[in-house]
């Protein structure tokens, strides 16, 4: 390594290249052609090798030159994405393998366009997307992963039912409307009322006639009906107001306002012509910043995008065909190995069923993967084997590639038929995203970053180093495989992060129906992932702002303006890399700090 940084400094012996001890040049197919050309740029290289050996001593060329001078050097500084990437010589890497060069800074971050494509036909604002995991996306994810210009992939790890009520949600979704608001029956206590009030922290609760939604809207309770209430058994009918200032489904959110600010209340409840109540608006949540400029929306309607992951079984196209009708844009076929029959097959049954679906396939790490998934017909691909937070499975299955390596070559050959990839599995930090999109990924799939955030399914539980936490764990894991075998867990409220063995074990019970029709039911699990827990990372509404703005400061550091300039100036050699030894690495970490608060942003 020593010779190597005195190369590195400039102590050439020949005028080859600048890095021309690292064996690795050595056998790079374009040093071993000499055509008459190359002979003579290498003297022409030569000449002002002397020059710059004599610069050493006395400095001779005048520094207004120096742009003329620079572009006497034969090549950059760095190397290129292709002799970056040779597993022939290198093996396969990963993201923390290398860096990228800096660029010249000459337009602001803020302008840095992160557009992107997630499928042959849908484009992202921004190239983020969540996983189809248990303890990641669900419809509160999925709705505020849209919301922030990406996409939320809703899990299938749960009931038909229960995957298409999730999608619906999404879609019905309306900026700044409560669509599931929490709704007392007549016959609820004063009591409960105030309990629930403890529970949910917000204490207005629209009363219907049989407590649900889409029923007649009776009465709306606050705090200051039931706070001097003597009598807690009392229904809150009694306490109730019953003048109520409403609003008809299909008004929009500015003239919502209005309303909700001259009638001075907190809520305005939305009902239909019947006088149900459709949904709820809330004026603490208009004091919040309502405005997704962002938002991945379906052109043409006021919808949000909604993506979710089915299998390759044959029940998964029961599956599909009830999330295509409660309005699915794109569906993932979930599998750590998609060069299968079963998911050639299946995307042959869509593409024929639902022409207009948008169907992404995978996982792949070859092109050998890939190129058959491409052929059947993909709308994109999703790349990633073992790479994950959660996963174990290049451990157990002896089989995965390190994801650097995945994408880059997954990612070329998928460009030449323009299908956009998604490279899943080990997204860290800002640093990572950048690099996937680099190496040629549209967009970013991210897992384990976002298990702990406000809108992830589950509670949050106290660690035992008093550290707010979330349950995280790898959908190949036993946990959530036995969860699959038992036909998926009921309701989010028996979601993992709250389920006591004895939730799990009566959740068993009451799908062994549906255990039975599970065709390897006795079949020995074994684990490819696990499961443990991940630290508090607030709310999406603001980490993914921050990965956005990381990610347009990177690019304007590399100096490229667009995700479209960072990859074609890597395409074309402009974009330079460099390998980061394990000293490297040290180095670009925090060094010899005692007592360091990890601040990311604020
Ligand atoms: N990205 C990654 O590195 C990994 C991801 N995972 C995640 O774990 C979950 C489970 O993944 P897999 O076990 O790969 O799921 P899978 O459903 O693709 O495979 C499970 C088993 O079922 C078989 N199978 C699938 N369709 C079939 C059909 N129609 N007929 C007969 N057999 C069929 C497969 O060959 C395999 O043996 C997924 O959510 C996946 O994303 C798991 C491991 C690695
Ligand atoms: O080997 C695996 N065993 C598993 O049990 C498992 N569950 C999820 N995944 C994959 O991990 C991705 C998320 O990875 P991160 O947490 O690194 O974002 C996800 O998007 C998946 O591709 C698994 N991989
Ligand atoms: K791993």
């Amino acid at each position: 390594m020593s010779e190597h940084t005195l190369t590195m400094n400039g102590m050439h012996d020949n005028g080859d290249s600048d890095i021309d001890d690292v064996p690795l040049k050595k056998h790079d197919p374009t040093f071993g052609l000499t055509n008459v050309e190359d002979e003579h740029e290498h003297e022409h290289e030569h000449e002002h090798q002397h020059q710059h050996q004599h610069e050493h001593h006395e400095a001779t060329e005048d520094p207004s030159n120096a742009l003329h001078v620079l572009s006497t050097y034969k090549s950059k500084d760095g190397i290129s994405v292709q002799e970056l990437l040779d597993e022939t010589k290198t093996g396969g890497l990963t993201y923390n393998d290398f860096l990228m060069l800096p660029g010249e800074i000459s337009f602001p971050a803020s302008t840095v366009d992160l557009t992107s494509k997630i499928t042959k036909t849908i484009t992202l604002k921004t190239p983020f997307t969540s996983s189809p995991m248990d303890t990641v996306t669900e419809s509160n994810m999925a709705i505020h992963m849209a919301l922030l210009g990406g996409v939320g992939v809703v899990h299938h790890n749960c009931s038909v039912e229960e995957q298409a009520e999730m999608i619906r949600k999404v879609k019905r979704f309306e900026n700044g409307f409560i669509t599931d608001p929490i709704v007392l029956k007549p016959t609820h206590t004063v009591a409960e009322a105030r309990r629930l009030k403890d529970n949910w922290g917000f204490g207005g609760f629209p009363v219907t006639e049989n407590g649900t939604l889409r029923s007649k809207l009776v009465g709306i309770v606050t705090p200051r009906d039931t706070q001097f209430h003597s009598n807690p058994h009392s229904p809150v009918t009694e306490i109730m107001s019953t003048e109520l200032v409403t609003a008809r489904e299909g008004i929009s959110l500015k003239e919502a306002n209005a309303i909700l600010s001259k009638s001075k209340k907190g809520k305005l409840p939305i009902v239909d012509d019947q006088g149900n109540l459709v949904s709820l608006l809330s004026r603490s949540d208009l004091m919040k910043n309502l405005h997704f400029p962002l938002a991945s929306k379906v052109p043409g309607t006021k919808q949000l995008l909604s993506a979710a992951a089915i299998g390759t079984r044959p029940a998964d196209k029961e599956r599909l065909t009830a999330l295509v009708e409660a309005g699915l844009d794109i569906v993932i076929l979930d599998s750590s190995q998609g060069n299968s029959i079963y998911q050639i097959e299946m995307i042959r049954w869509i593409k024929s069923t639902f022409p207009a679906l948008q169907v992404i396939g995978g996982n792949v790490v070859t092109r050998d993967q890939a190129a058959p998934l491409i052929a059947a017909g993909v709308d994109g691909l999703r790349i990633g084997m073992g790479a994950g937070s959660a996963c174990i499975t290049q451990e157990v299955m002896a089989v995965g590639r390190p994801q650097a390596t995945s994408v880059f070559r997954v990612a070329e050959f998928a460009a030449r038929f323009g299908v956009p990839c998604i490279a899943d599995g080990g997204i860290q930090n800002v640093g990572h995203i950048v690099k996937a999109l680099a190496l040629g990924a549209s967009t970013i799939m991210m897992g384990g970053l976002l298990a702990a955030t406000t809108e992830s399914p589950g509670a949050y539980v106290v660690g035992g180093d008093g550290q707010l936490r979330k349950m995280y764990r790898g959908m190949g894991s036993i946990d959530a495989m036995e969860d699959k075998k038992a036909g998926g867990s009921t309701s989010t409220s028996t979601s993992p992060s709250t389920s006591s063995a004895a939730d799990k074990a009566a959740n068993t019970a009451q799908n062994a129906g549906t255990a039975r029709y599970f065709s390897e039911g006795d079949r020995l699990l074994v684990a490819q992932g696990v499961s443990g827990s991940v630290l508090d990372r607030g709310s999406v509404t603001k980490f993914l702002p921050y990965l956005m703005a990381g990610v347009q400061h990177s690019l304007q550091d590399i100096g490229v303006q667009s995700l479209v300039a960072l990859q074609k100036g890597v395409k074309a050699g402009d974009v330079r890399f460099e390998f980061r030894t394990a000293s490297a690495q040290a180095e670009g970490g925090i060094q010899g700090m005692v007592g360091v608060e990890k601040k990311l942003y604020s």
